[in-house]
């Protein structure tokens, strides 16, 4: 169990995070997502030790770091996976698994495991990005550390190789037993992978919840945009109940907000129709993603919205559409 409380970082008299608080649970895998610069990587150097806190502590079961009491990383039992693999190019997979392990018969698992048998005498600049990740995974896990830091490892990988290797560290994470803090650009890889989300902004989180609660309530409109396509309409909630120009439907109000509201659609909320009578809206745009379509469409009160259509359903902009909502699930509104 690692926990972290009213932590924050300087760099010089650059405040870059304050007041973090959040605890790993056993076992559990936590997404840090943000956008660039908001904190990310400086949290994990803090927390690996590489960088001293300027305030708050953070508690591990072996030992507690605070602004006067640093633990070197050595003494933290903490294993990192960085995005540049950062293996030793002159030992073979191997050496680089076993440098520094006492009981060489732990890597074997991990060899096993992560699909490695094949390339145990090979250097890393033979092998591919997938694998040489695959490799610094199995190093640090066969080190058997308290907790996992992973920095974007996923990054420097194509699209095809970063789907699978993802479900790879996941199940190799929950294989050791072993809590990790992943830190990721990808909105996709934090909703999917984590067992819960946290999200930052400018050095302080905005909301820490499992992947469905953040994005289907969250906490504030920044959260709501940055975990997904969002769009807004105005309507009038009460009792739970929103009412607005494209439909009436079950809606809960953050921060408990009542009357006038924005609702949070998400494109699949917005059901689109192709017909020749009652359209209210125009297409303005199109993305074409392979098994569907995102497509931008403009109602007559000016207020745009996205819909996501099966890729049967051809659409092109300047096309007149019917949408409306077709949510039983409810949705999020902000006071406006
Ligand atoms: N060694 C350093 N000295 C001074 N400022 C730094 C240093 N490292 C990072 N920063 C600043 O601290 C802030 C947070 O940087 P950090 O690398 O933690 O962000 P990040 O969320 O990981 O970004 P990215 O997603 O681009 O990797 C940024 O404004 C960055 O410029």
């Amino acid at each position: 169990m690692l926990s972290v409380s009213q932590l924050s970082i300087d760099y010089g008299s650059n405040r870059v995070v304050s007041d973090l608080n959040l605890t790993l649970g056993e076992n559990e895998i936590l997404m840090l997502v943000g956008p660039t610069g908001c904190g990310k990587s400086t949290i994990l150097q803090a927390l690996a030790g590489l960088i001293p806190i300027s305030e708050g502590e953070i508690n591990a079961d072996k030992w507690r770091a605070t602004r006067n009491k640093s633990v070197p990383p050595e003494k933290r039992s903490v294993g990192m996976v960085f995005q540049d693999f950062a293996l030793f190019p002159h030992l073979t997979v191997e050496q680089n698994i076993c440098f520094k392990l006492k009981d060489h018969s732990v890597a074997d698992h991990w060899i096993n495991l992560l699909g490695l048998e094949e390339f145990r005498t090979k250097k890393p600049a033979t092998l591919s990005g997938g694998q040489k990740q695959r490799v610094a995974l199995a190093r640090t896990l066969a080190h058997q550390p308290d907790f996992v830091l992973l920095d974007e490892p996923l990054s420097n990988l194509d699209a095809a190789l970063k789907d699978m290797l993802r479900w790879d560290i996941r199940n190799a994470l929950k294989n050791a037993g072993v809590p990790a803090i992943w830190v990721t650009h990808d909105q996709e890889e934090a909703l999917s992978v984590g067992d819960r989300v946290g999200v930052l902004k400018g050095g302080q989180i905005q909301q820490i919840d499992t992947p469905e609660k953040c994005f289907s309530t969250p906490e504030n409109r920044f959260v709501a945009r940055f975990l997904g396509e969002a769009s807004f309409i105005k309507g009038t909630l009460n009792n739970g109940q929103a009412l607005t120009d494209i439909g009436n439907v079950p809606a809960h109000g953050v921060d408990c907000a009542q009357g006038n509201v924005d609702v949070l659609l998400r494109p699949d909320d917005v059901l689109l129709v192709q017909s020749s009578i009652g359209n209210n809206g125009e297409v303005i745009w199109v993305r074409f993603e392979g098994g569907s379509r995102l497509c931008a469409i403009k109602l007559a009160c000016g207020t745009v919205v996205t819909s996501r259509v099966s890729h049967e359903l051809v659409v092109h902009p300047g096309d007149n559409v019917h949408v409306s909502l077709s949510t039983s699930h409810p949705l999020a509104a902000f006071k406006n």
